[in-house]
């Protein structure tokens, strides 16, 4: 487990930019000494906007994209192509122009399946779970994700682990994830054990609303409380805020 850094940007958009430099230069750091790559992505405001700019960025065209895997941290249970998906938003901001146009192979885009293709959340969780192992080395239930994305919501949680609920103490990689307090309510979600499995976790949060929570993760606060504070890397813990964000009342 590693120690948490903060860095603090102006604002939004800045973070936004920085936090897809880095991503970029993540993914072209780890290509310099393994192949393949697994890097883990988020749903969230900030989230989406970081990968929008990745998309603008001229390094995505120094990325071999051929040997990079994609997954994401949690998924709001809905069907294929619903908007509120963060695969969609994701596929919309980066994904698919990096498939279309940059080498992606469609089979390397693993989305949490939605209730178009499974019955329920458990069936998608366990899916998700069993396509994790097939890429993982050995026995690992998880890849080695090289960088792993989350954003954190105004009541601490990140992906979709949140304060108070049975999720947070679920065993194996991956949850499924009802009653969730932020809608929808169904989700499914990697577990605490799975994230910090990574080798780097970034949290990326901005604004005024975030200041609390993210002071109070920072700080170690319970993990029953705020999830947050529950998450680390392996190799390095970063947190990516904006002034606000960074500004606890
Ligand atoms: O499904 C979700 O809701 C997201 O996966 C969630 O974990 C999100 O990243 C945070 O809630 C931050 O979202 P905002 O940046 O929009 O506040």
């Amino acid at each position: 487990m590693s120690a948490r850094l903060v860095v603090v940007h102006p604002d939004a958009e800045v973070l936004a930019q920085a936090a897809a430099a880095r991503l970029l230069t993540r993914i072209l750091d780890m290509q310099s000494v393994r192949r393949p790559v697994h890097v883990v992505l988020t749903g969230g405001t900030v989230g989406t906007a970081a990968l929008a700019a990745a998309a603008a960025s001229p390094l995505v065209g120094a990325v071999d994209w051929s040997g990079v895997h994609l997954w994401w941290g949690d998924e709001r249970y809905l069907p294929t192509g619903d908007p509120d998906r963060n695969e969609t938003q994701a596929r919309a901001a980066l994904v698919d122009a990096l498939v279309a146009s940059h080498g992606l192979p469609e089979a390397h885009v693993h989305a949490i399946a939605g209730p178009d293709t499974t019955d329920s959340p458990e069936a998608s969780a366990a899916a998700y779970a069993a396509e994790l192992a097939r890429l993982a080395d050995g026995d690992a239930a998880v890849p080695v994700f090289d960088v792993l994305l989350l954003g954190m919501g105004p009541d601490g949680h990140v992906a979709s682990l949140f304060p108070g609920h049975e999720a947070l103490t679920a065993v194996g990689a991956t949850v499924a994830v009802h009653g969730s307090p932020k809608p929808p309510a169904e989700r499914v979600s990697l577990t605490f054990d799975a994230i910090n499995t990574a080798r780097e976790v970034w949290v990326v949060a901005a604004g005024a609303e975030k200041a609390e929570q993210a002071a109070a993760a920072l700080g170690g606060h319970d993990v029953t409380d705020v999830p947050a504070s529950g998450v680390h890397g392996t190799d390095r813990t970063l947190w990516l805020l904006d002034t606000a964000a960074s500004d606890a009342p």
